[in-house]
């Protein structure tokens, strides 16, 4: 099966040299298939968003490769890595520009990737386009394309993120804890839409969560951190008859560590 993302022996530390040295990532080894949809949980300070980081290109590593469909990006900055990575954060408002509507976002969006600068004019002709997508998030959204994103719920400017984030069908889809700032019911219907975009669009998704309810039940794959290290990994059938206490059963397995439930939900 061919390979979309590659981390090879991956190093990542924070204030090394000094007494506040912190290796986060040590050695990370992480192959994810086309059309992988991996749920990844963790502890605190497990090492989740540094890994995210390091794949969007905001943090570069110490050592280590990155290869993202078969091209060595680990020296790529955050704008050559986005023409290709899609990523939504757990802030509703880090995805969309406040002052802008909704089809001007969308039509950034579109244009991601194109030396565009600040252009945010809407080719008319996209117009259909953006409405038939806008539908598919059943928020109404279609009918508010002059409404100013500032003015949106964070469930539908969520959604919206969701939708720019893979308008242009991106190689690598990463989901930053994207639902965790929203209500349970909102969450909900964002990690559905979710799932229904990743199957539609046939991508190759990395979903961060705290709740492991929802790694179990979202993707094809789900890995657990622990000390920036890949202490459980699990796909395919094994996955899919995973429960919460099975998959405590199998980090302290292999972490000889003890975890409650709570430590790793939250709300
Ligand atoms: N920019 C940074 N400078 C210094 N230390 C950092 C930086 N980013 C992360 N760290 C440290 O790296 C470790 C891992 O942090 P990271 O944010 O990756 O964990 P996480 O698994 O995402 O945790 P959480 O679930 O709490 O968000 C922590 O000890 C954190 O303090």
């Amino acid at each position: 099966m061919s390979q979309i993302l590659e981390l090879k022996a991956v190093h990542k530390g924070f204030d090394l040299g000094t007494v506040n040295e912190n290796k986060v990532l040590t050695d990370l080894n992480l192959s994810l298939n086309k059309h992988d949809f991996v749920t990844v949980i963790g502890g605190n300070g497990a090492g989740k968003s540094t890994l995210m980081n390091i794949i969007a290109g905001s943090l570069f590593a110490d050592d280590g490769e990155i290869w993202l469909n078969g091209k060595n990006i680990t020296k790529w900055n955050v704008p050559k890595r986005s023409a290709f990575i899609g990523r939504v954060f757990q802030d509703p408002r880090m995805g969309t520009a406040t002052r802008l509507s909704v089809e001007e976002n969308l039509a950034l969006a579109y244009k991601r990737g194109e030396k565009r600068g600040l252009e945010k004019s809407v080719p008319k002709k996209k117009l259909p386009f953006f409405k038939e997508q806008l539908a598919k998030l059943d928020m109404d959204l279609e009918n508010r394309l002059k409404t100013e994103v500032g003015r949106l719920s964070g469930g539908q400017r969520q959604a919206l993120t969701l939708l720019m984030a893979t308008i242009q069908t991106p190689h690598l889809l990463l989901l930053d804890e994207h639902t965790a700032a929203l209500d349970p019911k909102i969450s909900r219907l964002v990690l559905q839409l979710t799932e229904e975009l990743i199957e539609e669009k046939q991508l190759t998704a990395l979903m961060i969560t705290h709740n492991m309810e929802d790694a179990i039940t979202y993707g094809n794959r789900l890995i657990m951190l622990h000390h920036g290290n890949i202490v459980v990994d699990v796909s395919g059938e094994e996955k899919q008859q995973l429960t919460v206490p099975q998959l405590i059963n199998l980090f302290q397995e292999s972490s000889h560590e003890q975890l409650t439930e709570d430590s790793l939900v939250l709300g």
